[in-house]
């Protein structure tokens, strides 16, 4: 089934992920590729429309990225964000210079001459009367001269061209980030963009979508036999699910237990998948595997690389006694995993070789190869929300759908430093705490549970003792952090502003109840400037 696409090229801004997320919120399939592909790559894409992301170059510097010409040629609309309206306005001829002054953070502009994209788009007005929009803007340089064929569409003092546009050739560009959500209207413009001026169908529905994907795993495995990393996450459980749907017994998956997982979460992740999906899975005890690997190393990329590495290790031994086994097991030939959309471009599968890697995740890179495994990953294009949809169309218990994230290196990266094993056991009592107190917690206001309310929460464990009293005694023990945070997409977040009787409460419980902690704090960094976990 062909779908109508649009083409995100990425020119390393860390906020193109963004862009995707909102156009598929209109429900129109994109994709992003770094702005080097070829001319021929964007001619053979098939877009409806293309968008340009911003950068943190410059495109007066010797030696930049530019668009492929070809995006300017197939007449079809292009949108150009930021620098992707640099490199525009440059490469149609236009000019473009530093300015004199920075714009960061919250703009208005004014919407001028009438464009298709700003059409009814106005939060305010000024004295006179003219519409202003409010935008989020991150820019030093910008457009001084407009490129034959455009007008401008919108300015305000600091930039006159904020906006232009050559209508004819369905050419549109904004100085601001219509993708981050501070543009308060950044969503309808991007729709008008996507929908209207491109024409694009609203045809990408999860519901409709299983069918499809049910089709493509069915043609790609064909007879042969699949091992899938199973962690009790949201993405390998909704693959599972999906995988098992389509193939039934030929997928076995491994719920690797590495010792660093939340408390009692092995059990839980073996009833439900063994006892109520009739799923096969085998669990593996690795812990003292990775707890020795990890011993004495404190740096977080190292821990999160030696995570990574001992995956594979057990992947490998558990691939190879599935084929010694018999059993009626021909001997996996596909690895799936559950790697959804944000771990491809996060880890800079997708990212233009510019952008700064912030942290490594565990689970995408040379895996299979090592494993002498092809690669089966269902869920690749997905976004978080899009996969839980997924999930509860495929039948998953809504609580297991909606769940927080866990992330693979597990609790390695919320034990600050050394991961020793006590840590992880104070660690994983303090934020079963937490999280028990958070699901029984309802918000009056809303109905919902603290749970809910929040997209992620969890406890860090902190290697540092200060004093406390206790019993009249002296103490001198660990500190525990409590981190909740909103999001739509991970990519930015707040920290969850959570009722102090539930903090209270919860502090209280921690350290009356696990010997080792008595102090615990609040995380209120938002991300960015913090990340959601510690490391
Ligand atoms: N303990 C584990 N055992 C086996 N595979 C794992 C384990 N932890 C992670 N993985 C693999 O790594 C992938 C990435 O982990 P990630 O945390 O991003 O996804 P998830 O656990 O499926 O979902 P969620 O993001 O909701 O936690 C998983 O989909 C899974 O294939
Ligand atoms: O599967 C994963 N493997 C990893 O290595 C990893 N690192 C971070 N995360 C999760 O990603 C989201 C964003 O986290 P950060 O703000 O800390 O980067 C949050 O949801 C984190 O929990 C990971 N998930
Ligand atoms: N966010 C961006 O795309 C910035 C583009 C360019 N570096 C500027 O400062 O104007
Ligand atoms: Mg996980």
């Amino acid at each position: 089934m062909s779908h109508s696409k649009i083409l995100i090229l990425d020119f390393g801004s860390q906020v193109t992920q963004l862009i995707a997320r909102r156009v598929r919120e209109a429900h129109v399939y994109c994709e992003i590729h770094p702005c080097d592909v070829s001319d021929d790559f964007v001619r053979n894409f098939g877009a409806d429309g293309i968008i340009l992301s911003g950068s943190h170059a410059s495109v007066y510097e010797e030696e930049t990225d530019k668009a492929p010409q070809a995006a300017f040629e197939l007449g079809i609309p292009v949108l150009g964000i930021c620098y992707g309206m640099q490199t525009m306005a440059q490469q149609l001829g236009g000019k473009v210079e530093a300015g004199h002054k920075r714009e960061f953070g919250y703009a208005q502009v004014r919407a001028r001459g009438h464009s298709a994209l700003f059409r009814d788009i106005q939060d305010a007005t000024n004295a006179e009367g003219h519409g202003l929009i409010d935008v989020w803007m991150s820019h030093g340089d910008k457009v001084t001269e407009l490129p034959g064929g455009f007008k401008v569409i919108a300015s305000n003092d600091t930039t006159p061209i904020a906006a232009m546009a050559d209508e004819d050739r369905k050419f549109y560009a904004v100085q601001f980030h219509p993708e981050v959500t501070h543009t308060k209207q950044g969503q309808a413009m991007l729709e008008r963009f996507v929908l209207e001026i491109c024409s694009a169908k609203p045809d990408w529905v999860m519901g409709d979508y299983i069918a499809e994907a049910v089709a493509n795993i069915k043609a790609q495995v064909g007879n042969e036999e699949v091992i899938l990393g199973l962690s009790g996450g949201v993405d390998s459980s909704v693959a599972a699910a999906l995988i098992h749907r389509a193939i039934g017994d030929q997928l076995t998956c491994v719920f690797v237990d590495h010792g660093l997982l939340r408390l009692n979460e092995g059990d839980m992740v073996m009833e439900m998948f063994a006892g109520r999906l009739h799923a096969n899975v085998i669990r593996v005890d690795a812990s003292e595997q990775f707890m020795g690997k990890l011993a004495g190393v404190s740096d977080p990329e190292a821990k999160r690389k030696i995570i990574g590495g001992e995956f594979v290790e057990v992947f490998k031994a558990e691939a190879a006694k599935l084929k010694a086994s018999g059993a009626g097991h021909k001997g996996a030939t596909f690895l799936a995993q559950g790697t959804i959309y944000p771990d491809v471009i996060e880890s800079g599968g997708a990212k233009s070789k510019k952008a700064v890697t912030i942290k490594s995740h565990h689970n995408v890179g040379g895996l299979p190869e090592q494993l002498g495994l092809k690669l089966l990953e269902p869920l690749r294009d997905l976004f978080k929300d899009e996969v839980r949809e997924l999930g509860v169309a495929l039948g998953l218990p809504r609580d297991m759908v909606y769940r927080h994230p866990f992330p693979g290196p597990g609790l390695g990266v919320r034990i600050l430093g050394e991961v020793k094993a006590e840590f992880a056991l104070l660690l994983q009592r303090a934020d079963a705490i937490f999280i028990e107190e958070l699901r029984n917690t309802v918000d009056e206001k809303s109905g919902k549970t603290w749970y809910d309310l929040t997209s992620q929460a969890f406890t860090v464990f902190l290697p540092v003792k200060s004093v406390g009293v206790m019993g009249d005694g002296r103490t001198y023990d660990y500190v525990v952090a409590l981190r909740a945070v909103v999001t739509s997409d991970f990519m930015t977040a707040h920290w969850a502003e959570l009722p102090y009787s539930l903090l209270g409460k919860v502090s209280n419980r921690i350290i009356n109840e696990v010997r080792g902690i008595n102090r615990v704090v609040y995380d209120i960094s938002g991300k960015p400037p913090a990340t959601i976990e510690w490391e």
